[in-house]
């Protein structure tokens, strides 16, 4: 259980890729950068990015849209969207009864932003299709750089940088927290670390979100409009051979406010695994190669739920 005691106040690191429009791979700011990510990554799991066009306009109505999604009644909200596993409507559990969320999948598509609009509006919903893809498209292009600074920082070569791209497929997770009632805790969602390969989280005015650090003390991330929250998920603490650890997060709800967040969850069709230049004696293979959306059916699991770590009972060597 996660500790509703006061979190203590540190900060995560903040990567600045305000100018990214400057940073061509193999410059020396290019260098610095992916150094700054690789390092944020490997101390804490996770890190903000300042990025250098988030139009106020964009966050407005994303948040806009999110709240009418939240506001279909219950039942279009649980019907499915996807065949693949946890991609559908979450909510209505005793044990975290202030969250409820819903997952678009493939919304940096205009095939995955249009099917999931059908399904919520039959009738139709241009703004709400127009607004989520374009969020989606954005937030697409900080992971696809990050992840290929993160290759970089390790000396990956590129062709396994390119099929690993060419896989990424894409989830925007929205997040819903209402109002507490009085006999109910601010319990929002329990410690957990994200079945992804990176997730990129974006926080509504309501702050709520805690970090957990090595030390093992939790401390809040608030949010902003104008940068995002990047945390490694289990895929890339195994991608990276454990150097990499997943962003161990929980959400407690401080202010009796209704909370709105969302994350794009990167995901991989294809195999992940643990690249040579990441092996040699010191650091022999901890992974062996998995596919993500099966290690999502194995977290559903009864092996998987009594398990330590999910990903090593999985997949560990
Ligand atoms: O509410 C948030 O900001 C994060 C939610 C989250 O961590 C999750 O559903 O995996
Ligand atoms: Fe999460």
């Amino acid at each position: 259980m996660g500790s509703t005691a006061e979190a203590e106040v540190k900060v995560v690191p903040v990567v600045d890729l305000s100018r990214s429009e400057l940073l061509k791979p193999g410059t020396e700011s290019w260098v610095l950068a992916c150094n700054q990510v690789r390092h944020a990554f490997e101390e804490f799991g996770c890190f903000e990015v300042v990025w250098h066009d988030v139009p106020t306009q964009l966050h407005n109505s994303i948040f806009e849209v999110v709240d009418d999604l939240f506001n279909l009644p219950l039942e279009t909200k649980r019907q499915s969207t996807s065949d693949r596993p946890f991609h559908s409507y979450f909510g209505q559990y005793s044990f975290i009864p202030l969250y409820e969320s819903l997952g678009i999948d493939n919304p940096t598509t205009s095939e995955g932003a249009q099917h999931f609009t059908d399904i919520m509006w039959p009738q139709g919903n241009d703004h709400f299709r127009e607004t989520v893809y374009a969020y989606s498209k954005l937030v697409e292009e900080i992971s696809e750089i990050l992840t290929r600074m993160v290759f970089d920082s390790y000396g990956v070569e590129r062709l396994s940088y390119e099929s690993h791209a060419e896989s990424t497929t894409y989830l925007l997770r929205c997040f819903k927290y209402r109002t507490r009632q009085e006999d109910e805790s601010g319990l929002g969602l329990l410690p957990h670390t994200d079945r992804t390969f990176t997730s990129i989280l974006h926080q509504d005015q309501v702050s709520g979100l805690q970090i957990k650090a090595k030390d093992g003390q939790w401390f809040d991330v608030g949010p902003s409009s104008s940068s995002f929250l990047v945390l490694a998920g289990d895929a890339l603490m195994a991608w990276s051979n454990d150097r990499i650890p997943s962003c161990e997060h929980q959400v407690i709800m401080k202010e009796n406010k209704k909370r709105y967040s969302l994350g794009l969850f990167a995901f991989n069709s294809g195999v992940i695994s643990v690249p040579k230049e990441l092996l040699d004696e010191q650091h022999p293979l901890r992974y062996k190669p998995f596919n993500i959306f099966d290690y999502l059916r194995f977290t559903q699991t009864d092996e998987s739920k009594k398990s330590k770590c999910a990903i090593k009972a999985y997949c560990g060597v």
